[in-house]
């Protein structure tokens, strides 16, 4: 019986156009600004030293980090550092209005009915813990942070990694077995099975599909007979 559901992002909630389009530009204009006028500030100093450790160059100069940083940006690279920062970063484009964050309908409806149902709902993203509470405070829906038990982000670990899964599983109240795990990612999916997880996959858009993981085009499609 599925107890639990920890949900990706971007392509299962959240339209990868969003982030492709919107987010992820937006963090390269403001990137090298935001680095220089914050780098003393200690969550930024800490991110910048991970990126020199990253980069294999401890005394690198800002620059080289900053150029670093832009290139992971262009290569849709889930490095840790890099997401902390941009989840900074767009907090300001949020509270400005320059954009609210996408959530599917479908999505919308079908979590707060699964709360409602009394399923835990957590959030495993590339995208850091600050980026997931942002995007769900300021959600075209409004608020939706309070449909969420707890976010993970890599810092439990990277998505295609079955380690990462059991980490998430000695945090949450649930056995591997009661948990469903969503997401529009293959890799991602089958490390979540490897730790014993249900999996259901999201074919909203031309991501690579399978039928080694049940699957549904949209959450009106979803049905627990899928995992029996
Ligand atoms: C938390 S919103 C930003 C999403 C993001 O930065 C990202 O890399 C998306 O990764 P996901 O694991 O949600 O597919
Ligand atoms: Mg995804």
């Amino acid at each position: 019986m599925i107890k639990a559901i920890i949900t990706d992002i971007e392509g299962t909630i959240t339209r990868i156009s969003f982030v492709k389009d919107i987010l992820f530009p937006y963090a390269a204009q403001h990137l090298a600004q935001f680095v220089e006028q914050n780098q003393d500030k200690p969550e930024v100093a800490e991110q910048i030293l991970a990126v020199k450790a990253e980069i294999a160059q401890p005394n690198a100069p800002l620059s080289s980090v900053i150029d670093a940083l832009l290139g992971w940006i262009a290569e849709d690279k889930k490095i840790t550092p890099l997401k902390q920062l941009q989840g900074l970063i767009w907090q300001t484009g949020y509270q400005q209005g320059d954009f609210t964050g996408h959530i599917y309908p479908d999505a919308q409806q079908f979590l707060a009915e699964q709360k409602a149902d009394g399923r835990e709902l957590y959030v495993y993203s590339s995208g850091s813990v600050k980026a997931q509470h942002l995007l769900f405070e300021y959600s075209d829906f409004g608020d939706i942070r309070p449909l969420f038990a707890d976010y993970f982000d890599t810092k439990v670990g990277g998505k295609k990694e079955q380690a990462s899964y059991e980490n998430i599983l000695a945090q949450v109240p649930f056995a591997a077995n009661e948990v469903v795990f969503l997401s529009d990612v293959l890799a991602e999916l089958d490390a979540a099975k490897a730790a014993g997880m249900h999996t259901l996959q999201l074919w909203r858009d031309d991501q690579a599909r399978s039928d080694t993981h049940p699957f549904i085009e949209d959450f009106t499609q979803f049905n627990e007979a899928l995992f029996v």
